[in-house]
């Protein structure tokens, strides 16, 4: 599909869209009649550009163009896709359509709803088939899941489509197969909302302690597990079913307030504001959000490694970004960003993440010339390394891009060295090198042995290159 697209609304949610989109290269047209719109899009911006490439792998695309327009129509004009992001009110996401449809009749329009129905939201369109609901979550360029929901109008083959373009952008699209007000995801949160606003309201706990209630116990193991398998857990060796047998009757004690909502009188409004303030400590929302940005870094980067929910989610966006053809000469063999967790008390990147970057850069080396995932698998053949020297030239900090240029210096037999030059992106200084052995052995036997012929004239062909350079 074509990349020529739009958002309706650049708030907190479509300023989330934008960054998600331009920094896995889309252009990005944008239209919002808040005179404030362009600097609260940077500032978003600055946090996506920040946080996103800490939890890729790779290299994320050259950062797309984000264009402020003057109207609605010169933004919807020709894209073959129009976020909508505008505030929650029927009308006023009606009356967007309405204008969208004078001037654009087949691109796929995507409301961020949190909650419409998509019914509702096409009633008045003259090509309703093309309205999906795409609701995601905040912060939009980190967060993967995005709800998708088809109305009675809506022509199914449009949700296909976005499956595949939220794909694209490391998302994982979750299909609300039924269409139901507040969907999957917010009829749990508010169900939790609306509780936490109870036990506030009748001073059972503080904001505070609210919180605590979550974070500390059960909102550590959602990260992970939803509701269903974390109480599977929970019931032992009888799983759910024991669950179910023990705390399934007190379902039906009065626990909750679950229908009702207090009202939300300016005292109470107050009273909730005032404690959120506080529980703050003085730090105002763009320090949050870093502070947030960093947690949620790290918990999706600690399941990337077990391939894992978000984790696998991540791990399978790299391999789309990877797909994307890189320079072959001089031979790139890692190009990232160092992400928050690599870095240790010293606040600069540990020792061992120099190690990691080097061998990651070598597996780049091994796939180039035969010896990649499928030939260990397959061949149960392999490359060791038997040495290395590394040498630290300048700190390396969370958040530099670094790029790895590989050359093969030597390709003999059962041989494979390489020198692996790693440079800061943005001034080309040299901050590590590696020199590294490699040997070529069996997995079965445990040694070494030479590699076969395809492989070891790929080495030669490479080391060969290399010299000339
Ligand atoms: N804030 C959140 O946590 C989430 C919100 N959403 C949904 O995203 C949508 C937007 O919400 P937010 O970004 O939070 O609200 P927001 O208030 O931050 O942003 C809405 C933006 O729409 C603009 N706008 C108003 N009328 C417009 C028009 N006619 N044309 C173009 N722009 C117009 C406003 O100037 C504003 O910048 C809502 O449908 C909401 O339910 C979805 C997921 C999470
Ligand atoms: C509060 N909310 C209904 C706007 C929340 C969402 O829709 C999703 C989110 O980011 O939690």
């Amino acid at each position: 599909m074509t990349k020529s697209f739009c958002i309706v609304g650049g708030g907190v949610i479509g300023g989330g869209w934008a960054a998600r989109f331009a920094l896995n290269g889309w252009d990005v047209r944008v239209f919002d009649p808040d005179p404030e719109a362009e600097r609260k899009i940077s500032e978003v911006m600055t946090n996506a550009r920040r946080a996103m490439p800490m939890v890729v792998d790779v290299a994320l695309p050259e950062e797309g163009n984000v264009t402020l327009c003057a109207t609605l129509e010169e933004a919807a004009e020709g894209a073959a896709l129009i976020v909508e992001a505008v505030p929650e009110r029927v009308d006023i996401k009606r009356k967007v359509y309405a204008q969208i449809e004078a001037v654009n009749t087949d691109g796929i329009i995507a409301s961020s709803t949190s909650g419409i129905m998509p019914s509702d939201l096409q009633a008045e369109m003259a090509h309703p088939g093309r309205l999906i609901v795409a609701h995601p979550f905040n912060p939009v360029y980190l967060l993967p899941l995005v709800e998708l929901v088809a109305g009675k109008q809506t022509d199914a083959a449009h949700i296909e489509t976005a499956k595949k373009i939220y794909r694209g952008l490391g998302m994982y699209p979750l299909h609300c197969r039924v269409e139901i007000e507040g969907f999957l995801s917010d009829r749990l949160q508010e169900a939790l909302w609306r509780e936490a606003l109870w036990l506030l309201h009748d001073d059972v706990a503080t904001a505070d302690e609210i919180d605590a209630a979550i974070a500390y116990g059960p909102g550590l193991r959602w990260a992970q597990m939803g509701t269903m398998q974390t109480f599977h857990l929970a019931g032992g060796e009888g799983g759910m079913r024991a669950m179910l047998a023990m705390f399934g009757p007190c379902l039906k004690w009065p626990w909750t307030k679950l229908m009702d909502v207090p009202d939300l009188t300016e005292d109470f409004v107050d009273k909730v504001g005032d404690q959120c303030d506080a529980q703050a400590g003085g730090l105002g929302p763009r320090e949050l959000e870093i502070i947030r940005d960093d947690n949620l870094i790290g918990i999706i980067r600690s399941m990337k490694r077990a391939n894992w929910g978000a984790g696998a989610v991540a791990r399978a966006h790299d391999d789309v970004l990877r797909e994307t053809p890189a320079d072959a000469a001089p031979m790139v063999t890692q190009d990232r960003v160092v992400p928050i967790d690599w870095t240790d008390i010293n606040g600069h990147m540990n020792e061992g993440r120099y190690g990691q970057i080097f061998s990651d850069a070598a597996e780049a080396v091994m796939a180039a010339v035969g010896a990649d995932e499928d030939y260990i698998t397959t061949q149960k053949l392999s490359y060791f390394t038997v040495e290395t020297t590394v040498k630290y030239l300048a700190e390396t900090h969370a958040g530099e891009r670094v790029v790895v240029h590989t050359a093969v210096t030597e390709g003999r037999g059962k041989k494979l060295r390489c020198f692996h030059e790693m440079k800061r992106a943005s001034d080309g200084e040299v901050m590590a090198t590696c020199d590294q052995l490699m040997l070529h052995v069996s997995l079965e036997t445990r040694r070494t042995c030479a590699p076969p012929d395809d492989v070891a004239a790929n080495v030669d062909a490479l080391a060969a290159l290399h010299a000339e350079e």
